[in-house]
C-alpha cells in the first residue's frame, strides 16, 4: 500500500534520530499528531443555498509552545496534508527556536469559485468551528496558500466577536490596521533571500546567477523581486496555469504587473517569452530553482530532470524523499522547506510578541532580526551538514529534534507531555 503524505514526511524524523542518542520516548512523541479536528462547516452563498465544506485544525506537538501555523485554503486539502504540515512546522518553529509547537489548518475548498462576501463567510465559520482549538496561549493561526492578511483580518475579527474582547495575538499575518505585524507580508521570501545570500560562497552562486520561480503568489512573486533586485537573473516564473522562461532574463516589474492584471499568460510571445506547461519549470535551466507552491513537485519521476545546483524551498514538501536521495547523488544542494522557508511563521512570532506587549517595531527592526535568526540558524545547519556529511535538509532535522528532545525530556517523565 502507498505511504500516506504523514508517513513519507515522518522517514525525516527517523533518518535525523540515527545521529543522536534519543530516549525511545521522543520519537513515540513525535510519531503521530496530538490532536487533529475536524469538522463540516455550513456556508450560505450568495443565491441564498447552503453548502458544506470539510475543514480540519492540527495541533501536531506543543511541546515547546503553543502550536503555530497557517490556514490553507485548497480544492484538495485533506487530513493526510493538514497533519503533514503540521508535522512540518512543529519541525520549523524548533529550527527556529521559536517558543511554539506545530499546527495547521484547512479548508477543502476552490476560494476563487466565491464571491466575496462568501468568502467572507466561510471564514468567519471556520473560526466559530474552531474558537475552542486555538487562542493566542492555545494554537496561533496564520496565512497560507490562498488565504491572505483580509482573510486573517475577518478571522480574528470573528474571533473577537466569540470571546468578546480584542485578541489580536489568537491570529498573525493580519492587516497592519488590526496589529499586523509591519514586514510579514513579505517574510517568506525574505527569510530564503536572507538564507540565500549569506550561503552564497557556500552555495557558489551569487547576483548575475540565473532564478527559476514554480508558484507565483506570496511566496513566489516576493521572492522574484527581491532576487532581481540585488542582480540575480529571473529566467523562469510558473504558477498553475503556465510557465514564462526566456533564457536572457524576464523582466520581474513586467511579470509582476501580468500577474497583478491576471495572467501571466499575457507576456507570452513577447520579447522572447516563451509560454511552457507549468510542470516544465523543474527542467528549466538555472542556477537556483525555488519552488513556491505544492508538495511534491520533485519526485522520483522528475527529478533526474533538475538542472539547478541549488533549490530554495519556500513551498513545504515540495520534494519527495525519493526525489532527495537523487538530488543528493547528483551534487543539489537544497535548502529544506523547514528552514529556507522559516521566515513567515518567524515574522509571526514577531507580531505575536508585539500584539502581546502592545508595543510595536519599526520594518527595518524587523528585517535585522529576521535576517539575524535566519543566518544564525542557517549557518549552524550548515556547519552540522558539512560536518556530518549529510544533506542540508538531514541537518536541519537533527538540529530541530535535538530542541524538541530537550523539551520533552524537560517535562518530566509523568508530565501528560511526555507520557
Ligand atoms: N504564505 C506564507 O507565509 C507561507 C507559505 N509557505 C508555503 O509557500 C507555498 C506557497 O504559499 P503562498 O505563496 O502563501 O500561496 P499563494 O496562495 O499566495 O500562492 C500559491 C501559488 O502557487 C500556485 N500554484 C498552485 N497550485 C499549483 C500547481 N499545481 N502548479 C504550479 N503552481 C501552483 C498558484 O497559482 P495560481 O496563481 O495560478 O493560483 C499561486 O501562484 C506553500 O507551500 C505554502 O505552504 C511557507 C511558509 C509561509
Ligand atoms: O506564519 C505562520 O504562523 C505559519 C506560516 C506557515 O503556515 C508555514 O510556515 O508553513
Amino acid at each position: 500500500m502507498a505511504k500516506s503524505q504523514l508517513e513519507q514526511a515522518l522517514t525525516r524524523l527517523d533518518d535525523a534520530a540515527r545521529y543522536l542518542d534519543l530516549d525511545a520516548d521522543v520519537l513515540e512523541k513525535l510519531k503521530y499528531p496530538r490532536e487533529t479536528t475536524k469538522m463540516r462547516l455550513m456556508v450560505r452563498m450568495d443565491d441564498g443555498s447552503r453548502k458544506s465544506f470539510m475543514a480540519w485544525r492540527c495541533r501536531y506537538d506543543d511541546t515547546r509552545g503553543p502550536t503555530k501555523g497557517g490556514i490553507r485554503f485548497h480544492p484538495e486539502a485533506t487530513m493526510d496534508e493538514v497533519e503533514t504540515l503540521a508535522f512540518w512546522m512543529t519541525f520549523k518553529c524548533a529550527v527556529m527556536n521559536l517558543p511554539y509547537g506545530g499546527g495547521k489548518g484547512a479548508v477543502q475548498v476552490d476560494p476563487h469559485a466565491l464571491s466575496k462576501a462568501e468568502l467572507e463567510r466561510l471564514s468567519r465559520a471556520y473560526i466559530q468551528a474552531f474558537a475552542n482549538v486555538i487562542g493566542p496561549d492555545r494554537d496561533i493561526p496564520a496565512p497560507d496558500v490562498y488565504t491572505n492578511a483580509m482573510i486573517m483580518g475577518w478571522m480574528a475579527d470573528e474571533y473577537a466577536n466569540i470571546v468578546g474582547k480584542s485578541s489580536p495575538a489568537v491570529i498573525t499575518g493580519k492587516p497592519i490596521a488590526l496589529g499586523g505585524s509591519l514586514g510579514r507580508e513579505d517574510a517568506t521570501a525574505r527569510g530564503g533571500f536572507y538564507l540565500l545570500r549569506h550561503l552564497e560562497r557556500d552555495l557558489g552562486v551569487a547576483p548575475g546567477s540565473t532564478v527559476a520561480i514554480q508558484g507565483f503568489g506570496n511566496a513566489g512573486t516576493h521572492m522574484a523581486r527581491l532576487v532581481a533586485d540585488v542582480g540575480y537573473r529571473v529566467v523562469a516564473v510558473s504558477d498553475s496555469r503556465v510557465t514564462l522562461y526566456r533564457r536572457e532574463g524576464l523582466d520581474v516589474d513586467a511579470v509582476l504587473a501580468a500577474k497583478a492584471g491576471g495572467s501571466l499568460a499575457a507576456l507570452a510571445g513577447r520579447d522572447g517569452v516563451e509560454a511552457l506547461p507549468p510542470e516544465a519549470i523543474v527542467g528549466v535551466d538555472c542556477d537556483v530553482l525555488v519552488p513556491a507552491a505544492m508538495e511534491d513537485l520533485i519526485n522520483a519521476a522528475n527529478a533526474g530532470e533538475v538542472k539547478a545546483r541549488v533549490i530554495v524551498e519556500l513551498a513545504n514538501g515540495p520534494v519527495t524523499p525519493e526525489a532527495d536521495e537523487i538530488l543528493f547523488r547528483k551534487n543539489v544542494v537544497v535548502l529544506p522547506d523547514i528552514l529556507a522557508n522559516a521566515g513567515g511563521v518567524t515574522v509571526s512570532y514577531y507580531e505575536w510578541v508585539q500584539n502581546r506587549q502592545g508595543f510595536y517595531w519599526t520594518v527595518s527592526e524587523i528585517h535585522q532580526r529576521l535576517r539575524a535568526n535566519m543566518e544564525t540558524e542557517g549557518r549552524a545547519i550548515w556547519n552540522l551538514a558539512k560536518e556530518k556529511n549529510i544533506s542540508v535538509r538531514s541537518a536541519a532535522y537533527v538540529h530541530a529534534l535535538k530542541r524538541l528532545a530537550e523539551a520533552i525530556e524537560a517535562h518530566g517523565t509523568q508530565s501528560y507531555f511526555a507520557s
